[in-house]
């Protein structure tokens, strides 16, 4: 429990994370969970409605204790204790669903029994009388009947999935020759917005699940990373770049913008409670420029997060925020003629962030769903190779960055030579 042993004394006290190291009392509070959503239908004939709308608003906190995983420290703010919710003008009730489609978005599915407690409330919450009421309480078996379907049908395939995984990884990194690998891989997620339309949703339940993609790929980009655990030969430092908040999202709607801000906070934080950052020793850096347009809570985050990983020096993970290709040309450009250098291709070069970071210059760009690079990189990008994929960001699955990185291993790269 390496991320646990991170956390502040008075979060593991308050949300009793210890509790989740027993098997005993985990088992425990698993049947008295179980208990409680079979039972709750019954209640439908008092007015438990506003006590539901509560458990709602303090699902987030209770998210720890009934999910055994330190993942869940994803929606909390940690340093104030409090759930992270992304800013809508005047939450009332009638838009509580969609607070509920965002509770349920969360970075992995939640438990079985979640889910059907989450799809009876929000048929609930749009009952208007007391006969709907009655006919959710009749579905009851039924809601049942069709999640745990629905479970299993996605247990199938993603062990198919898993399967295909597994044998395409062997074809490409278990052939006599080691394949060859990108030493700096850089993402463009694309398309969160357009997900979250395709559902009838807010944008930002799309970022919310291009999120979860973006964490997903950290666990992809270190499974798939050839001379780490696997290889005998020596372990060579690996780059990842994520293009996070570019300089033209900052005129986003406010409403947007601002979940943005929030939900980035959220994920930085825990970013730097993941054990996988601190078991590759992965180091986390924050390029871009801008900074006075953000707020103060997400700048002290990023800070904490460079800090916390400073000391690592296996891999490295750089997140783009605010950050524009010509931006960053242009900001080269002044520094040297501050300091009175000449403007060569060399001096420009040597003030990039990538330079600047003792970064290496990008070998491929993934982006989905658009076909160009949008200024990524725009000078350290010259001899990068492109690949593009026809999803939106929320929907790339390992299987998309497997083919990737084959696309890249088979490509003959000659550097203009
Ligand atoms: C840890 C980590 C890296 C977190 C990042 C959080 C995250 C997913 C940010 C992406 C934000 C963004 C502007 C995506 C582009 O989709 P879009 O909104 O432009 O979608 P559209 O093309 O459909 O409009």
């Amino acid at each position: 429990m390496i991320g646990h042993s991170l956390l502040p004394e008075r979060v593991k006290c308050k949300y009793q994370l210890d509790i989740l190291k027993s098997q005993t009392a985990r088992g425990i509070q698993r049947v008295l969970c179980a208990l409680l959503w079979l039972t709750y239908p019954f209640f439908m004939w008092i007015p438990l409605r506003g006590m539901m709308c509560l458990l709602l608003v303090l699902e987030p906190q209770l998210r720890p204790v009934f999910r055994s995983s330190l993942q869940t420290i994803h929606y909390m703010d940690l340093l104030h204790d409090k759930p992270v919710i992304p800013k809508s003008k005047a939450q009332t009730v009638s838009e509580l669903p969609d607070y509920v489609s965002w509770l349920a978005s969360g970075k992995q599915r939640p438990p079985v029994l979640q889910m059907i407690f989450v799809k009876t409330l929000r048929a609930q919450l749009r009952s208007d009388s007391r006969i709907n009421s009655i006919r959710v309480w009749l579905a009851y078996p039924f809601t049942i009947a069709e999640t745990c379907a629905e479970y299993a049908a996605h247990s199938l395939a993603d062990t198919a999935h898993t399967w295909r995984s597994q044998i395409k990884e062997s074809l490409l990194f278990h052939s006599a020759e080691e394949a060859q690998m990108p030493l700096h891989i850089g993402i463009i997620m694309d398309g969160n917005r357009r997900y979250a339309r395709q559902l009838g949703q807010h944008a930002l339940m799309g970022h919310a699940k291009g999120a979860a993609t973006a964490s997903k790929v950290l666990e992809w980009w270190i499974k798939y990373l050839p001379n780490t655990t696997r290889y005998a030969s020596p372990v060579r430092p690996k780059y990842l770049t994520c293009w996070a908040f570019s300089s033209e999202n900052f005129e986003r709607p406010e409403d947007e913008r601002d979940g943005l801000f929030a939900m980035m906070v959220a994920e930085f934080k825990s970013l730097a409670f993941t054990s996988l950052i601190h078991l590759f020793q992965i180091r986390i850096r924050f390029i871009g420029g801008e900074r006075n347009r953000f707020p103060p809570e997400l700048l002290e985050t990023m800070d904490m997060v460079e800090k916390t990983t400073s000391a690592y020096d296996a891999l490295f993970l750089q997140i783009a925020v605010g950050y524009g290709g010509r931006q960053e040309v242009v900001s080269a450009v002044r520094g040297l003629m501050a300091r009175g250098q000449e403007i060569t291709e060399q001096s420009i070069g040597a003030e990039t962030y990538c330079a600047q970071l003792a970064v290496p210059p990008v070998n491929l760009i993934i982006r989905t769903s658009e076909r160009r690079t949008s200024g990524f990189f725009l000078w350290d990008t010259q001899a990068a190779e492109l690949h593009f994929i026809d999803k939106l960001w929320p929907q790339l699955t390992e299987r998309d960055w497997l083919h990737a990185l084959e696309s890249f291993s088979t490509r003959e790269i000659r550097g203009g030579r």
